[in-house]
């Protein structure tokens, strides 16, 4: 028997299957999904068995043996593999990168090469063996220059062989446990706790923890005096890493569907029963109960004897649905959470692969949750980009969420209270069905929106960021203990530092970008290097002292909005939640202690229902609209109205306050009035005339090098290739310098491409990513194509 092995090797830009023979001890154990450790050139590394077959057409005294296996059961299923391909290929890149994208971190087997002392070593090679060892090895990559020259001459003799092995990242966490031989014996009358506990630990089915034997009392005496009667021997037993383990979670009350919600689920239920693959857009407005339809399908999925897979855009800020969902369904639910160590991501993927968990949550990668039998995929706030995978491989949870609904027959649930023009379109041209929520839950109002004109307000002499009508309402819900959510997309305490005389602006000496001062640090930050540096006290270039600082982060306006109503205030933005969990406290110290107001930037937009807060104020509602992206106007509006939707969703009315310098925009008016048709129907006006998605397809090229010339080369070289091989109806935009010109020192071009149908357009894209993965290597100049792009920079 032989096998077909994909494996990682990164010198090339296509994948490559190698065959090997199964050894005959293994042949009824490898299946295909096996990960296995193979002979390769002159190393052994990791690969997966991607198919089995009885023959070869190579030479079979040519073909090498698999050393082992590295797991009992396949790591991945038959369904994994093809997707990892599907995926490969419509995304351009190697199918090894997305199946190390499927699997958890965990299971990435790192190699090390080890020394060992040979048969025919001398004295002298034993003697530096001696010297350099740790528990009997040499680990090269632990060895430093010196000691490296050193041992050449013995390895060339022979004396010193090299040998590879795999390190797991992760073991499988274990507890010490006692259990009982069952000898049938007891420790003498006298010794009354051993007696005590040896009854114990034999009346239980499993061994039980040293932790818990200590728990009850013993001290470790008794355990080592019953191991040394042989009564008992300690042992390790796995344990699962539960992050979730000592919350308590409090039954949800489970809602009677409103009459919308039943008539959504309805439609749901009916098409998986027909086992049929469907999409549906569920467009609900905020605060309609979107997830009581979710809990509602889930349910039906798991009584069919299937699991679900539910998407949310970041786990971290979805605390409350986390909590819904265990409280609904208990320990079936594993957590995929970002912020978890590899440990535990890898403790909750076993879960899922050995069916102890039916549910998975999670943000873009748990749509690889290794189920078996998928009976429903949900993808909450399905607007939301972070569901495109910045990094290779480029994956769109959204479309690898079809392509498993498809082979599942399951349906995608698609929600929005803001659906993406894309899903909106195909909902309009009936290829997704869309199910409708216009009320909320309760029936509750919607809030009321008012625009505030701020160049109006600072004719009339109010220079603050917080306007007149703002701090009226404000003071008034501090006074009757209702709660704000304060809206400002920027962080840090100053946007930039700006020298009165000279008008010079700090920039990044890596990036074309200016710095952001943080005042908690005293430091001036590049937000798209590390670069960090301190606040200079004259202006570098005239010596002036005029320097002061523009534009208000979250940091100053914390000062502000306690300085001016002295309160207390949540801030929340990357800078107060870098540490694991902090998300979580911060929301839960709102809501428990009814603190006044939550500031932060966009993260405390979606999602979060706290039914005491009656006021939601944006200080600056332009921040999305001035970026050089065709879906600014669409972020802004979606921004705008999912923060809006935060207000009023408990029994009090709520309210609302957008801050702009724009306020004639469509989005901002659009989302003033709660009219998502309207604000699609202009935006799809504009996207038609400027030909952008969904009216057209896109691929973004970006060219990335330290050096300018070979950058603006290779972007030439590419915008002609592409010319050359596209149809006519096709756009080609670029090459032009990226809107940010220069990240970490690399030059950054840009080409765009647009296209409605270009059959051979997979073969184009493949030929300049082959070209490229050389080239780069050669002249330091890197290409990445990203396939239906999120974003245009
Ligand atoms: N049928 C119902 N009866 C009573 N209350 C309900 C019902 N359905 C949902 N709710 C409550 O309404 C509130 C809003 O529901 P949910 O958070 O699911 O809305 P959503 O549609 O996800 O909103 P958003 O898009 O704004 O996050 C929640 O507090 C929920 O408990
Ligand atoms: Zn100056
Ligand atoms: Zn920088």
């Amino acid at each position: 028997m032989f096998a077909s092995v994909i494996v990682s090797v990164s010198s090339n830009s296509v994948d490559r299957l190698f065959t090997y023979k199964i050894p005959d001890s293994l042949v009824d154990t490898i299946r295909v999904g096996h990960r296995v450790f193979i002979p390769f050139g002159n190393r052994d590394i990791q690969g997966f068995v991607i198919d089995i077959t009885e023959t070869t057409e190579f030479d079979i005294s040519k073909v090498k043996e698999i050393n082992r296996i590295m797991d009992g059961t396949p790591v991945l299923t038959k369904e994994l593999i093809q997707l990892s391909k599907k995926i490969a290929t419509y995304y351009i890149d190697r199918q090894i990168s997305v199946i190390e994208a499927i699997l958890p971190v965990a299971l990435k087997a790192k190699t090390k090469t080890i020394l060992k002392l040979s048969e025919t070593a001398g004295s002298n090679a034993t003697e530096l063996f001696d010297e350099l060892q740790k528990n009997n090895e040499i680990v090269v990559s632990n060895l430093d220059k010196n000691h490296l020259k050193s041992i050449i001459p013995f390895m060339k003799s022979g004396e010193f062989v090299e040998e590879t092995i795999v390190a797991q990242h992760t073991k499988k966490k274990t507890n010490r446990a006692v259990r009982s031989l069952n000898t049938n014996r007891m420790p003498s009358e006298r010794a009354v706790k051993q007696r005590e506990l040896l009854e114990w630990i034999e009346s239980e089915a499993e061994p039980v923890t040293l932790l818990s034997i200590k728990d009850a009392g013993y001290s470790v005496q008794v355990i080592d005096a019953l191991e040394k009667r042989g009564l008992v021997e300690r042992v390790d037993i796995v344990v699962d890493r539960d992050p979730y383990e000592s919350r308590v979670f409090f039954e949800a009350e489970r809602h009677t569907l409103n009459k919308e919600q039943q008539v959504a689920f309805n439609k749901i239920e009916y098409s998986m029963k027909q086992y049929k693959h469907e999409t549906f857009l569920l467009h609900g407005v905020t605060g309609s109960g979107k997830t009581e339809v979710y809990l509602e399908a889930i349910e039906s999925a798991l009584e069919a004897g299937k699991d679900a897979i539910m998407l949310v855009p970041e786990i971290a800020l979805t605390p409350q649905m986390v909590n819904r969902f265990k409280a609904r369904f208990g320990d079936y639910v594993a957590v995929l959470h970002s912020a978890l160590s590899h440990g535990e991501k890898y403790d909750e993927w076993r879960k899922i692969k050995e069916g102890r968990a039916r549910i998975s949550i999670g943000a873009r990668s748990s749509i690889f949750a290794p189920f078996k039998n998928v009976g429903v995929i949900i993808i909450d706030e399905e607007h939301e980009s972070t569901y495109k995978q910045g990094e290779r491989p480029l994956y769109d949870a959204r479309q690898v969420a079809k392509w498993r609904a498809e082979y599942f027959n399951c349906p995608l649930i698609l929600g929005s209270a803001t659906p993406s023009l894309e899903s909106y379109a195909r909902s309009e041209k009936g290829v997704f069905t869309r199910l409708e929520l216009k009320h909320r839950a309760k029936a509750q109002p919607l809030p009321e929106t008012t625009i505030v004109d701020m160049a109006l307000s600072r004719q009339e002499g109010n220079i603050s960021i917080v306007s007149d009508i703002l701090r009226e309402k404000i003071i008034d819900r501090i006074q009757k203990e209702e709660q704000i959510i304060l809206l400002l997309n920027r962080r840090g305490y100053a946007h930039f530092l700006l020298c009165q005389d000279c008008g010079h602006v700090p920039m990044c000496p890596n990036c074309d970008i200016s710095l952001t001062y943080h005042k908690s640090n005293g430091t001036l930050m590049c937000h798209y290097c590390a670069y960090e540096t301190s606040v200079p006290n004259k202006c570098p270039e005239c010596q002036s002292s005029s320097i002061t600082f523009r534009g208000s982060g979250t940091e100053k306006v914390e000062e502000i909005l306690r300085d001016m109503f002295n309160t207390e205030v949540v801030r929340m933005d990357i800078d107060t939640t870098r540490n694991k969990g902090k998300h979580e406290t911060l929301l839960m110290h709102f809501e428990d202690e009814n603190i006044p107001i939550l500031l932060g930037t966009q993260m405390i937009a979606k999602g979060l229902d706290f039914p005491n807060v009656t006021l939601v104020g944006v200080l600056n509602a332009d921040t999305t609209l001035n970026i050089p992206d065709f879906r600014a106007n669409e972020r802004t509006f979606q921004l705008l109205t999912q923060v809006a939707g935060r207000a009023g969703r408990g029994d009090k009315t709520g309210e609302v306050i957008f801050q702009t310098y724009n306020p004639d925009h469509y989005s901002i008016l659009d989302a003033q009035m709660n009219r998502y048709k309207e604000f699609y129907m202009k935006e799809m006006e504009y996207r038609r005339i400027a030909r952008y998605s969904p009216y057209f397809f896109h691929v973004l090229f970006i060219i990335t090098s330290e050096n300018l010339e070979h950058c603006v080369k290779a972007s030439h070289d590419i915008s002609k290739i592409l010319l050359e091989n596209i149809s006519n109806q096709s756009i080609v935009i670029g090459p032009s310098p990226s809107p940010i010109e220069r990240i970490n020192n690399r030059f950054r071009f840009q080409i765009l491409l647009k296209y409605r149908h270009e059959p051979t357009l997979k073969d184009i894209l493949e030929q300049l990513d082959q070209r490229y993965y050389v080239a780069y290597k050669k002249s330091g100049v890197s290409l990445r194509i990203d396939v239906d792009p999120q974003f245009i920079m």
